[in-house]
């Protein structure tokens, strides 16, 4: 009989909906033509316009849904027009992240040959390199808790040893696996603002103990600011960085750029026992409703997931579904012949997801 594993599905706001459907079709397929496992899919409403219905933007029947579940699957959450009381917008994708433990926010960045990138890249040379963004602490720690007063703001940013050290030990583990596959030399890049922050010397600290564990790989340090600059001039030079929260934020949407854009960004929020997966773009309200939504991020994204379960479970059927899924997805955009408009193409998100489909013979 084959194992069955049951996916939390988050379809979020804006174009959550459309580009959810078309991944978890896919998922369906591979699932229905393996013999070594099965999924099951349970919708979990929660979001921006859950909460603009229900004043409820993470329902604890949702919450259950997740932490009951194998993996969790979600596209993304909030819309500018909705926020809470204090001002900030809804945000349940952070208090999942928080909840769960999701200490590793990890953000691959490849551009393969013949990817549409604002970069030009050396003859021979590829970009593959995996940022681990910090997501349950750092400066998101306050999220919607700072103290405004009329005349000044306070956010706080916290590292905390137990999380730094998870982190860092799941950075080496990365970039040692990386190594033993071919995909990377075994490097680790600490991404700080050490020279100012007195949490970043901590932060730093930790990771040189962590380093001093693995011989066998290179560790080396970078400023934020400085890491920006090396991402457009040489991003090839990176293995696998890890870094603070906002930091992690706001180089991910960076890398996402040397992508070609948010559209093939997925990333996975990864902890001791639970996951999600979710494409690094946010609801994007401008094109929502319209069929215009790229569904590649999101389909990597339940790539990455499928690789991860895998992994965890010993199932190589599931494993190998991924990387299909996720070679499938580069041959759509190496090929160019349907894109969605974000990528230069004008194809719209039903064409792509279906493009990925033939790709792997579902269709
Ligand atoms: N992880 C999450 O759930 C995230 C949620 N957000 C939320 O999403 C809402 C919109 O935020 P923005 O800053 O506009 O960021 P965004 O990522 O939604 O959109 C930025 C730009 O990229 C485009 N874009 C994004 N994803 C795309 C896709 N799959 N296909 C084609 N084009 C795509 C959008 O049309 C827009 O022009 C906000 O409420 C924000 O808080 C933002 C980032 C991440
Ligand atoms: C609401 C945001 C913090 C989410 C985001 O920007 C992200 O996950 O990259
Ligand atoms: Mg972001």
């Amino acid at each position: 009989m084959k194992t069955n594993f049951e996916i939390a599905v988050f379809e979020g706001d804006g174009i959550g909906p459309e580009i959810t459907a078309p991944t978890v079709a896919i998922l369906r397929q591979l699932a229905a033509q393996s013999d070594g496992y099965d999924l099951s899919f349970t919708d979990a409403p929660a979001g921006a316009a859950h909460y603009a219905q229900t004043g409820e933007s993470l329902p604890a029947a949702s919450m259950e849904i997740a932490r009951r579940s194998d993996a969790i699957l979600l596209s993304a959450m909030g819309l500018p027009s909705v926020r809470y009381a204090d001002g900030t917008e809804i945000s349940p994708q952070i208090d999942l992240r928080k909840a769960l433990t999701l200490f590793a926010g990890v953000r691959p960045v490849t551009v393969r040959a013949n990817q549409r990138t604002p970069l030009k890249i050396p003859e021979g040379r590829e970009i593959d390199f995996v940022l681990i963004r910090e997501s349950t602490e750092g400066l998101f720690y306050t999220q919607g808790r700072g103290e405004v007063t009329k005349d000044e703001a306070r956010e706080t940013l916290l590292i905390t040893r137990d999380i730094s050290e998870k982190l860092f030990k799941f950075a080496f583990e990365l970039a040692r696996t990386r190594k033993e596959t071919g995909r990377g030399p075994g490097k680790v890049t600490c991404v700080d603002k050490a020279n100012v922050f007195r949490a970043f010397a901590f932060f730093r600290e930790m990771f040189d103990a962590e380093a001093a564990k693995h011989p066998d790989l290179a560790a080396d340090h970078a400023y934020v600011d400085a890491t920006a600059l090396w991402m457009v001039l040489k991003p090839w030079e990176f293995d696998v960085m890890v870094t603070e929260n906002m930091f992690g934020d706001i180089l991910s949407d960076l890398g996402a750029g040397l992508m070609g854009g948010l559209g093939l960004a997925p990333s996975a929020d990864i902890g001791l026992e639970h996951a999600v997966f979710q494409p690094c773009h946010g609801s994007a309200p401008d094109i929502a409703g319209q069929g215009l939504a790229n569904p590649l991020a999101m389909i990597l994204s339940a790539a990455m997931m499928l690789e991860w379960l895998g992994i965890k479970h010993d199932n190589a059927a599931m494993l190998a579904d991924g990387t299909k899924l996720r070679e499938a997805v580069e041959a759509v955009v190496s090929k160019g012949e349907i894109l969605t408009r974000d990528l230069g193409g004008d194809a719209g998100t039903a064409q792509s997801a279906a493009a990925v489909a033939a790709a792997l013979n579902l269709s």
